[in-house]
C-alpha cells in the first residue's frame, strides 16, 4: 500500500527541499496570520515557484477566509488546491467560486463528527482543537484513530493531527488512512521544519 504524504506549514527553502527530496505528495502553505507557520503571499510565491514540475503539489491553508483573501493569494502564488477551515457549505462555495480543488478540514472528537456527505474534493480528518487553542489545526493533537474504522468516506480523505515519524505507521494501520498530513511532528520548534524529521516521517509512512 502506498501512503500519500503532505508536509504542512512549509516556510523556507530548506523545508521545501526536504519535502521534495523525501518524495512528499503535497506541501502546505499556511495563510493564517495567527499561526507560527504563517506565510504571506509574497513569501510563498518563490517557494511555490521553486517546486519541480514532478514534485509535490502546493496546497494553501485558509481559516474562515473571505473571497478577497483567497483571491489575493491566488493572484500571486500558484497553488494546486485549497485546504479550508470553515463550514462544509462555505468550502463548497469556495470550490465553485474559484474552480479549484478544495479539501475541507474536519475536526473529530467522536464518530458522529465524521462527514457523511460533502461537495468538496477531499477531507482532512484531524482532532478537534483543544479548548482555548489559538488555531483550528497544527496543534500536535491526535484523536482515537480507530474512530475512522468502518467509515464510508464520501470523498478521499487524509489523516492529520499529532502524527510523528514514530507513530505514523500505527496511525495508518489503525485508521485505514491512505494519506497522512503532518506539521508539528516534523518540527524542532513551532514553525521550524527539520529536514531529518521530514525524511524520517515520509519513510515511516511508506514503510507499510
Ligand atoms: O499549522 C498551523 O499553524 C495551522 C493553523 C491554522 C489552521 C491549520 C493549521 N495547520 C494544519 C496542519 O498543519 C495540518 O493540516 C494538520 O493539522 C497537522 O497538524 P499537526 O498536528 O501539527 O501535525
Amino acid at each position: 500500500m502506498t501512503v500519500r504524504v503532505k508536509i504542512c506549514g512549509i516556510r523556507d527553502e530548506a523545508g521545501l527541499d526536504a519535502a521534495c527530496a523525501a518524495g512528499a505528495d503535497w506541501v502546505g502553505f499556511v495563510f493564517f496570520s495567527r499561526s507560527p507557520r504563517h506565510v504571506t503571499a509574497a513569501q510563498a510565491f518563490p517557494l511555490a515557484r521553486h517546486l519541480p514540475p514532478d514534485g509535490p503539489r502546493a496546497i494553501g491553508l485558509f481559516v474562515r477566509p473571505t473571497d478577497d483573501e483567497i483571491r489575493h493569494v491566488l493572484d500571486t502564488v500558484r497553488l494546486d488546491g485549497l485546504q479550508i477551515y470553515d463550514t462544509a457549505a462555505r468550502a463548497a462555495a469556495i470550490r465553485a467560486r474559484f474552480g479549484m480543488k478544495v479539501w475541507l478540514a474536519a475536526g473529530i472528537a467522536t464518530r458522529d463528527d465524521l462527514p457523511q456527505a460533502c461537495a468538496v474534493d477531499g477531507l482532512v480528518i484531524e482532532s478537534r482543537p483543544p479548548a482555548g487553542a489559538q488555531r483550528p489545526g497544527g496543534n500536535a493533537q491526535a484523536f482515537d484513530w480507530s474512530l475512522t474504522g468502518g467509515w464510508q468516506a464520501p470523498v478521499p480523505w487524509m489523516l492529520a493531527g499529532g502524527l510523528r515519524p514514530d507513530n505514523v505507521r500505527e496511525a495508518v494501520m489503525r485508521s485505514g488512512a491512505r494519506a497522512v498530513d503532518v506539521s508539528s511532528g516534523v518540527e524542532t520548534a513551532p514553525g521550524i521544519k527539520s529536514p531529518a524529521l521530514i525524511e524520517a516521517f515520509v519513510q515511516a509512512a511508506r514503510s507499510l
